[in-house]
């Protein structure tokens, strides 16, 4: 089958406190072209599972179950070789915090640039002028002139946004956007949100979104899945999961969700 398929997913962590079963048969499937949300509580194991799905696992985890099929290949089989073709060009991903995701080190126009050359082999010139533009595709002004600066130069909205055209370059069938607007300003958050949703239809390609925000699954995502304790407990459409919840843990998720977005409402705007 085409696009993910998470299937059975066992992985136990050896900590100095003794072995943590951190995912405890996760089931997940995101069809091609399809914005899943990924939600549940702090510790679910929602990073872990995008990890196996990057080939990332820390190196304290063991496989003890289960595959994870990108466009029909088992991700935990590859090869490192394999991993690094299939990362960058069928799986990309963007995280919390996009000026630590960047190389410090390498401006940001040659990050963008050394990856178009390495999947795509195209020549040095052509991937600098394609990195510029894909920068400008992105809604960064002075494209050019940004391409030359390294990341500390940027703010948060924008390094998110180069973060989002370095993961976007080699055209990946998959994005895993995990938490990317956290910690942004309000208004740069659904910025960035409206940004990956436009990019990401546009090329066709599938979005596994983990947020803690479920008015943003909601607004963006086709289909939503709820992790509790190591596990996927609940997957649909995200109407259906989020207005008429099966598992009690869901209706529990949504209710103290409520609860949090009605505590921040001023009075006066209730
Ligand atoms: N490198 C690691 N070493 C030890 N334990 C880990 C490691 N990575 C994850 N874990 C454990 O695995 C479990 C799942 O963690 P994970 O980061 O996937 O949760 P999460 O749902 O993404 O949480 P958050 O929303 O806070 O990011 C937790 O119990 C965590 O303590």
């Amino acid at each position: 089958m085409s696009g993910l398929l998470i299937e059975d997913l066992r992985v136990t962590i050896g900590t100095a406190a003794g072995p943590v079963h951190a995912l405890r048969g996760v089931d997940l499937a995101i069809p091609p072209g399809t914005f899943l949300g990924l939600v549940g509580e702090s510790g679910s194991g929602k990073s872990l599972t995008a990890s196996a799905v990057l080939g990332m696992l820390p190196e304290a985890a063991t496989v003890d179950a289960g595959r994870v099929l990108l466009d029909g290949a088992d991700i935990l089989k590859a090869s490192r070789r394999e991993l690094r073709r299939i990362r960058g060009s069928q799986v990309a991903a963007i995280f919390q915090n996009p000026v630590a995701t960047l190389n410090p080190l390498i401006r940001v126009g040659d990050q963008i640039a050394e990856l178009i050359r390495i999947h795509r082999g195209a020549p040095r010139r052509r991937a600098a002028v394609e990195a510029v533009d894909l920068l400008a595709a992105m809604g960064i002004a002075e494209p050019r002139r940004r391409a030359r600066q390294y990341p500390h130069q940027y703010s948060g909205g924008m390094a998110q946004r180069a973060a989002l055209a370095r993961a976007l370059a080699c055209s990946p069938r998959l994005l895993i956007a995990d938490e990317p607007t956290t910690g942004l300003d309000a208004t740069v958050q659904a910025e960035v949100l409206a940004l990956i949703v436009d990019r990401v239809r546009a090329a066709g390609a599938s979005v596994l979104l983990i947020t803690h925000d479920l008015a943003a699954a909601a607004q963006v995502c086709e289909r939503v899945a709820v992790m509790h304790d190591g596990a996927v407990v609940e997957q649909g459409p995200t109407a259906q999961v989020l207005t008429a919840p099966r598992d009690p843990y869901t209706r529990s998720l949504i209710d103290s969700y409520v609860l949090a977005v009605d505590g921040d409402t001023p009075v006066e705007a209730r």
